[in-house]
């Protein structure tokens, strides 16, 4: 098939560019998608009384944030408000952590983690600037007061895994923190839902089936499913007689004046040598290898009657803290990757549901290698332990796995300290393709190449809006 446009991706990134080729008059394209549906690392299914998010889940802020200005006030959004509450301790041997303490120790770190980004900050990682900052005030404090100094030290680890959940790190000590101050939080509410709906509820504002049916972009319609590109032959003559090659699995090849390509930054780690003939030029190399790319492993349990207190908005989750002898028996066993499991929350939506957050590349490898059965067994032991009660079994579960799909690889990307150190950045992933005489071939677009809102759903859209403006204004010259 022959296109003005292909667009290999049909998730946020690449759905958002076929919208704003279409705004602005441009018909004559097709998204290419690797699955066997829309959405990409958006993926809402149905689960107990609503959709679940597998991937993206809330909307992160008001400000700025371009899909909450698409929806609000168009949408019926919720709040699942984490960080009012007072968090619930537990120890791994079933009882309550000291509430009061636990919390304030926690507290600690956060106001340390939040300074980590004003300016000013050193040139070392977030691991690091953590870990001497809550020494420095634990010493100060242990003048006046005792300090457990086995909760401090159970609270930092957990502190370092819910930070590892936010970035989807391995390791804190791989983030840097002064490129992180280059992705920006929106202003305003953290952590909106979809109530029961599902973030996939978004495309129906990409496609603008919503506020007003009448502006009803098709955009589906050019979606090809099952066709994973594997070859983007990009060494063309600037005539206008060769045109970009993109070749499929399949075998099924297309032929464009223009690609626009939204893969994740998993999928290019793994494959942009063979992705792209001629190979990319060294600097977006050395950002590819560069820019951090990790997973985040999450899972829904759902059972018959909430045991949790559901009804107490000063609740939200079980946090897990694990004791040194729990952590040195379990660590030969095959359940040694369930210490990475940071604990339970509620969905203010789904009053059965428990959603629970793993970290770590190992842990996660273990995760998605059980089947479901097996942790539906294991997290129930899990659950057990921590509130030392008897629970009842999860009538059902679901959970992610996006490190061992191959067309995700991961979950969303951060800035480690080798990015600061090669100096690459999400404009470097960006930077578009052109021929030796300057036409414009290739473009990226994707939430890890967004240069303040990268990792975040509202940086996918933004990315895909931006590559289809770009391309309507090139193509405007040559009208
Ligand atoms: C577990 C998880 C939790 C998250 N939580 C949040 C959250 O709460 N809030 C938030 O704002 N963001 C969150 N995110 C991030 C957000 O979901 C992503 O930033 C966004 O969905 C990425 O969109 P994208 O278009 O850049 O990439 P993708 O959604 O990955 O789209 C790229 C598409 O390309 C396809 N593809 C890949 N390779 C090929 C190929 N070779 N040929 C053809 N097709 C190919 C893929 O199948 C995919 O459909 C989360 C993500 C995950 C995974």
């Amino acid at each position: 098939e022959s296109h003005k446009i292909v667009i290999v991706g049909a998730g946020l990134s690449g759905m958002s560019t076929g919208a704003k080729l279409m705004e602005n008059g441009i018909d004559d394209f097709v998204i290419l998608e690797a699955e066997d549906r829309i959405g990409g690392r958006i993926h809402s299914v149905p689960f107990s009384n609503g959709f679940v998010d597998l991937g993206g889940q809330w909307i992160h802020g008001e400000k700025g944030n371009a899909i909450f200005e698409m929806v609000r006030g168009n949408f019926d959004l919720g709040n699942d408000q984490f960080y009012e509450n007072l968090m619930d301790f537990r120890l791994s041997n079933g009882k309550f952590a000291n509430p009061e303490q636990s919390n304030n120790l926690f507290a600690i770190l956060y106001n340390l983690y939040e300074e980590a980004y004003s300016p000013g900050v050193k040139n070392v990682s977030l691991g690091e600037i953590l870990e001497t900052g809550y020494e420095k005030i634990l010493k100060l404090l242990s003048e006046d007061e005792v300090v457990d100094e086995n909760l401090a030290k159970q609270v930092f680890d957990l502190f370092l895994k819910q930070q590892n959940a936010n970035y989807a790190s391995n390791s804190l000590y791989d983030v840097s923190a002064i490129y992180n101050n280059y992705t920006q939080e929106c202003e305003g509410n953290q952590t909106i839902t979809w109530k029961t709906k599902g973030f996939k509820s978004v495309f129906d504002f990409i496609t603008k089936k919503l506020p007003d049916p009448s502006k009803f972009l098709n955009v589906e319609s050019k979606v090809q499913l099952n066709k994973q590109v594997i070859n983007i032959n990009w060494d063309i003559d600037s005539n206008y007689t060769e045109e970009v090659k993109v070749t499929c699995s399949d075998g099924s090849t297309y032929t464009a004046d223009i690609v626009v390509f939204t893969g994740s930054l998993g999928v290019l780690k793994a494959r942009h040598e063979k992705l792209f003939t001629p190979k990319l030029p060294e600097n977006k190399i050395k950002a590819i290898e560069n820019i951090g790319f990790g997973v985040l492993g999450k899972v829904f349990l759902e059972f018959d009657e909430p045991f949790w207190p559901v009804d107490d908005n000063n609740w939200s989750e079980y946090f897990f803290l694990w004791n040194e002898d729990d952590l040195k028996n379990i660590s030969s066993t095959e359940l040694k990757w369930i210490v990475n499991v940071i604990g339970f929350f509620k969905l203010k939506s789904f009053p059965n549901v428990l959603e629970g957050m793993i970290v770590g590349d190992d842990s996660i490898k273990e995760f998605e290698r059980f089947d479901d059965k097996t942790l539906v067994d294991q997290f129930t032991w899990l659950l057990e332990k921590f509130l030392g009660k008897k629970v009842q079994n999860p009538k059902a579960m679901i959970r992610n796995r996006w490190f061992s799909n191959d067309n995700f690889l991961g979950t969303y990307s951060y800035l480690t300290m080798e990015s600061q150190k090669y100096r690459v950045t999400p404009d470097t992933l960006a930077l578009p393709l052109y021929n030796s005489d300057g036409k414009l071939v290739v473009l990226f677009a994707g939430e890890a190449t967004h240069h303040k809102y990268s990792s975040y759903s509202h940086g996918a859209v933004e990315s895909g809006w931006k590559a289809g403006n770009e391309i309507a204004k090139y193509l405007s010259k040559f009208q």
